[in-house]
């Protein structure tokens, strides 16, 4: 009864947090000691103390034992044995911020700088007609394919033909409202301290999301990007797209393709992944060498019918979260073992 009062959380894992750094001995590691059915009910317990984000009404699990077991795993393996792969747009920026729709990459593009008017109006059509398409929960990914591969294509037709400028691109992201999720910063800021690596694989536009997160301060060196990249031409003015396109639904080829850039990051087998879409979850398809995956999928928009396919898809659903609070708790917790300290200090 009294974890159902939240005033007492405090004191108790204070109290706890004393204990355990005075013995030095996970709860987990005492617990074989008691009967099996209060073991499940002390860790469980020890748990919610000390991740207590996860037990917020807005945080959703379909099997939370599997979410603790991951990430007891993760904990003893280390900081120096994670990665984290995270998509870019609604998932580390915001989806909506002070009532308004936060843009996309692509849509930060639809600038009156840097494109005509009528493009701005045919950009935006676009984006009515294929994003219900993307977030329809009754077409599967297959059905939804077709639809997405046509909308990437007809808009950077339509961003070349308005030959972009390279020099206008700052100052176009200066001027839009694009503002990464609260807590965002220090999730980055833990992960370059960490010395964890995170990839940020994005179907959006690689170029504007690089100028998002250098004007927040955070393109660390830890951090990697596989995204749709523009191609300039000598005099700076855009020309096409680099390599193979990247869409909500190929992201498997593309991580397949991104051989060279994941290999670098398989000496950390453990992976926290991060995304928007259930398109978003074959993200790691490339890490060979995975050992514990923890998926936890942001449900922003038509939440009710999408809720329970998210449930069947990610290991943790943050139903309407506008905020990094359970990514940062998840990593805190990873990072928080002996052996992390290890590897930071080294
Ligand atoms: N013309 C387009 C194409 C896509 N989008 C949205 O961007 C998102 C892709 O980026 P991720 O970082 O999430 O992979 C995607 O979900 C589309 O909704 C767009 O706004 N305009």
């Amino acid at each position: 009864m009294v974890f159902h009062i939240p005033w007492i959380y405090t004191p108790v894992r204070t109290i706890l947090a004393i204990w355990h750094q005075l013995t030095k001995t996970e709860v987990r590691n005492l617990v074989p000691f008691c009967n099996r059915k209060r073991s499940t009910w002390i860790v469980r317990r020890w748990f919610c103390f000390q991740i207590p984000e996860l037990t917020r009404v807005s945080v959703m699990m379909r099997e939370r034992s599997r979410v603790e077991d991951t990430m007891y795993a993760m904990q003893k393996a280390g900081a120096g044995s994670l990665q984290v792969i995270s998509d870019f747009d609604m998932t580390l920026t915001k989806f909506a911020h002070k009532g308004k729709r936060v843009p996309t990459t692509h849509n930060i593009l639809n600038n009156k700088l840097l494109i005509d008017d009528d493009s701005t109006v045919k950009m935006k059509e676009l984006f009515n007609t294929y994003y219900p398409i993307e977030i329809d929960a009754s077409l599967n990914p297959e059905e939804k394919l077709p639809y997405m591969v046509e909308w990437w294509t007809k808009v950077h037709d339509l961003l070349i033909q308005q030959r972009i400028r390279k020099d206008e691109m700052a100052r176009a992201v200066r001027e839009s409202n694009a503002v990464l999720r609260e807590g965002c910063s220090a999730f980055f800021d833990c992960l370059a301290e960490q010395r964890v690596p995170l990839l940020i694989f994005s179907a959006g536009v690689g170029d504007i999301l690089e100028e998002v997160i250098r004007q927040n301060h955070v393109f660390h060196p830890n951090v990697h990007i596989i995204s749709n990249y523009m191609d300039f031409d000598h005099t700076g003015v855009l020309q096409a797209f680099k390599g193979q396109l990247i869409h909500s639904y190929n992201k498997r080829a593309g991580a397949l393709s991104h051989g060279a850039t994941l290999r670098e990051l398989h000496g950390q087998p453990n992976v926290l992944l991060l995304g928007d879409s259930l398109g978003d979850l074959s993200m790691a398809d490339g890490v060979s060498t995975a050992q514990n995956i923890l998926t936890v999928g942001f449900l922003n928009d038509q939440v009710e019918e999408r809720k329970e396919s998210f449930l069947n898809s990610f290991d943790i659903v943050l139903l309407r979260d506008e905020t990094m609070d359970v990514p940062n708790a998840i990593l805190r917790f990873i990072v928080s073992s002996e052996i992390s300290k290890v590897h930071r200090e080294k």
